[in-house]
């Protein structure tokens, strides 16, 4: 893997394609910045080097070009104090002033460019676009691993402007080394946990895994479709009704594999979507017409539990309920306090997914497991076996 350790950067302009879409709240106030963090190694690494370094990234999905609300200017005073000093900012990305702020910036110093994604360009993949951008510096740095799955002007497509000066920073790195980790090698027991709200986006990734795991759990919004396609009584619980036989299918698949598929055997209950509802606990497939399934129930979260703590390796994606709402967090906690537990007993834990990552920093949970990915889609499709435009670009 070709990686920033392997060029020189001293007097040279680093382009450092980075993910900084982070959550801002409506005061421009970044709610989590992983993101952000996770990229200071590879900036302070090239700053360190004598190099210069020049950020491109982009920041939600802006339509119409310009909007304030997704301008990137809004991350420049937390940037400048992560890394202690002041970044500079161009109002645009391509153009006259960012020509000219990318010849002017001098080693040890930071320029972060505007958001990308105000050009259509950007995720047309345009060629002339992405040599535009091209020209900002000597060499191409990849470190944007949630942006890895899009095949954009600025991810993929100018990797071939720098035929013999494109590398992975070591946020890429680490990102790709740890979801190997889990891909090929994985000690043994190895648990997968997967929820969040849809199995249809994560049914690839379930296949897939039955070839690896010992045991696979499943809860969150998911696991209702499992319950109605065993025939039960989920109320008006999140269902993806054309996902019966899928479901009925991946059971079968886990039982002839030798899987331990464990599903939910009690949930709490909730009469409408919202943390201040009135609140109960059904046993799966159970649940009173017009309640939903907002969590895993507490028998669930023993029988989970007791797995998590057991194994050796764990890929979690997807939280357990509704953990956004305070009163249907508990599944999501109990199962984070299991999968670190495990950890400290010696396990390699990775958790995937954006709302999952979310839900470890809400517990303040980072620290206490292995390795928290920056990636959502880019991680799962990355599991799924596709190959990443991202990563593509520079490996060929
Ligand atoms: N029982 C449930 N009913 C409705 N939504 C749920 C339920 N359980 C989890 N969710 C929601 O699923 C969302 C996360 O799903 P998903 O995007 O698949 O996860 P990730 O981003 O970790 O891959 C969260 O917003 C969470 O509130
Ligand atoms: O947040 C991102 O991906 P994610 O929601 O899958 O974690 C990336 O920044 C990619 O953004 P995109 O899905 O708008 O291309």
């Amino acid at each position: 893997m070709k990686t920033i350790d392997q060029i020189s950067f001293n007097g040279k302009r680093a382009l450092i394609r980075v993910d900084f879409n982070v959550p801002l709240d409506e005061n421009y106030n970044i709610t989590d910045d992983n993101r952000m963090t996770a990229a200071l190694p590879t900036i302070k690494k090239i700053l360190k080097d004598g190099g210069a370094v020049i950020l491109m990234s982009h920041l939600g999905r802006p339509k119409d070009g310009p909007t304030e609300k997704y301008s990137l200017k809004h991350v420049v005073p937390h940037l400048s104090d992560l890394l202690g000093q002041q970044v500079e900012f161009a109002n645009d990305c391509i153009g006259e002033e960012a020509v000219q702020k990318s010849k002017e910036i001098e080693k040890g110093e930071v320029l972060l460019l505007e958001n990308l994604r105000f050009y259509k360009e950007e995720e047309k993949g345009d060629v002339a676009f992405a040599e535009k951008l091209s020209k900002l510096g000597d060499i191409y740095v990849n470190d944007a691993f949630g942006t890895a799955h899009r095949a954009h002007a600025s991810t993929a497509v100018i990797a071939q402007f720098f035929p013999d000066a494109k590398v992975f920073g070591y946020l890429m790195a680490a990102e790709l080394n740890n979801a190997e980790k889990i891909l090929n090698g994985a000690a043994k027991p190895f648990t997968a946990i997967m929820g969040g709200s849809k199995v249809s986006d994560k049914i690839q990734l379930i296949e897939r895994l039955l070839d690896k795991v010992d045991n696979l759990i499943i809860g969150g919004g998911m696991a209702y479709t499992f319950a109605k396609a065993d025939g039960g009584n989920i109320g008006t619980s999140l269902l993806e009704a054309d996902k019966l036989e899928l479901a009925l299918s991946l059971k079968q698949k886990a039982k002839e594999k030798g899987v331990n598929l464990l599903l939910p055997v009690d949930t709490v209950i909730a009469d409408k979507f919202a943390n201040d509802a009135n609140r109960d606990v059904a046993k799966t497939g159970e649940i009173p017409d017009n309640w939903m399934g907002l969590d895993i129930g507490p028998e669930t979260i023993k029988l989970f539990s007791k797995t998590v703590e057991e194994s050796k390796t764990i890929l979690w994606n997807g939280p357990m309920g509704v953990f956004e709402m305070d009163n249907f967090m508990a599944g999501t906690k109990a199962i984070a306090d299991a999968v670190a537990k495990a950890t400290d007993n010696g396990a390699f834990s990775l958790i995937g997914g954006g709302d999952s990552a979310a839900a470890v920093a809400k517990f303040d949970m980072i620290g206490d497991v292995s390795y928290v990915s920056t990636g959502g889609g880019a991680l799962l499709e990355y599991m799924e076996g596709k190959e990443l435009p991202g990563v593509k670009a520079i490996n060929e």
